[in-house]
C-alpha cells in the first residue's frame, strides 16, 4: 500500500528538456539589444534559479545586465514560446503513469515561473500527473529552500519520511537535504550534484523510487 507514499519532481532538465526554449528566449531577448546569442550548451548550466535568474547570467555572459523592461518582455515572450521546442524526456510519462499505477502522488516543485510551468505540462499531457504544483514565483521562497518543497509536500498530504524529490540540479538535493527528504539526482538534464542516489535514464527511475520508499 502506498497511499501516502508521494515523489515530488523538479521540471526543466528532469521532465522537459525545455533548454531549446529557453535558450531561444534567452537570445531573443540579446537580440533586441543587438547581442550576439548565447550557444545552448552555455545556457544549460544557467538554468536552475528560475527565469529571471537565467535572463541575468545570460545578460552577464554578453557584459550587460536587465532591466525591468527586458525582464518583462523575456518572462512573456517565454510564456508564449514555452512549447515551441520542448519535449518530455524519453520514457518519463511512461514512468510518471507507473509511479500514478503503483498508487503514488506525484507533486511538482519547480522554480520555473508557475504560469508556464502550468502551459507546458497541460501542452505535453502531462499536467494530469500533477495535482500539486508550486513555481518558483509562487511564494516568497524557492529552492534551494526546503520550505518550497515542504509547501508541495504539505499540499500533497505526505510526509517526509515517505516523500521522495526527483531533480537535474543541486537546488533539488541541497532543498530534499534540508527537509530532511531523501532524492534521487537525475543525471539527463543540466545541472551537476553530489547526491546518494543518482541515476543515468529515465527507466532507472520506478526501480529508484521503489528502494528508497519501499515496494508496494
Ligand atoms: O527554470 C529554472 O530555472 C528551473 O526550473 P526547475 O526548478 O523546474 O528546474
Ligand atoms: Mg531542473
Amino acid at each position: 500500500m502506498n497511499a501516502a507514499r508521494g515523489v515530488v519532481f523538479d521540471l526543466d532538465g528532469t521532465v522537459i528538456d525545455s533548454l531549446p526554449d529557453l535558450a531561444a528566449a534567452l537570445n531573443r531577448s540579446l537580440a533586441r539589444h543587438g547581442m550576439a546569442p548565447v550557444p545552448r550548451e552555455e545556457v544549460a548550466p544557467m538554468v536552475g534559479d528560475g527565469a529571471k535568474m537565467l535572463l541575468k547570467r545570460g545578460y552577464e555572459a554578453r557584459g550587460m545586465t536587465p532591466d525591468d523592461e527586458d525582464e518583462a518582455i523575456f518572462l512573456a515572450d517565454y510564456e508564449a514560446h514555452v512549447t515551441d521546442l520542448t519535449e518530455p524526456y524519453p520514457g518519463i510519462a511512461e514512468a510518471l503513469g507507473t509511479l500514478a499505477a503503483r498508487g503514488y502522488s506525484l507533486g511538482m516543485c519547480t522554480n520555473k515561473p508557475e504560469a508556464s510551468a502550468r502551459k507546458v505540462l497541460a501542452a505535453l499531457d502531462l499536467d494530469r500527473f500533477f495535482p500539486v504544483l508550486i513555481g518558483g514565483d509562487a511564494t516568497t521562497f524557492r529552492k534551494p529552500d526546503p520550505r518550497h518543497l515542504g509547501a508541495v509536500l504539505e499540499a500533497m498530504a505526505v510526509g517526509k519520511d515517505a516523500a521522495v524529490m526527483v531533480g537535474d540540479h543541486h537546488n533539488d538535493i541541497a532543498t530534499a537535504d534540508g527537509l530532511g527528504v531523501a532524492s534521487i539526482f537525475v543525471r539527463w538534464g543540466y545541472g551537476r550534484a553530489e547526491a546518494t542516489v543518482s541515476i543515468d535514464e529515465t527507466a532507472a527511475l520506478v526501480p529508484a523510487v521503489e528502494r528508497l520508499l519501499g515496494a508496494g
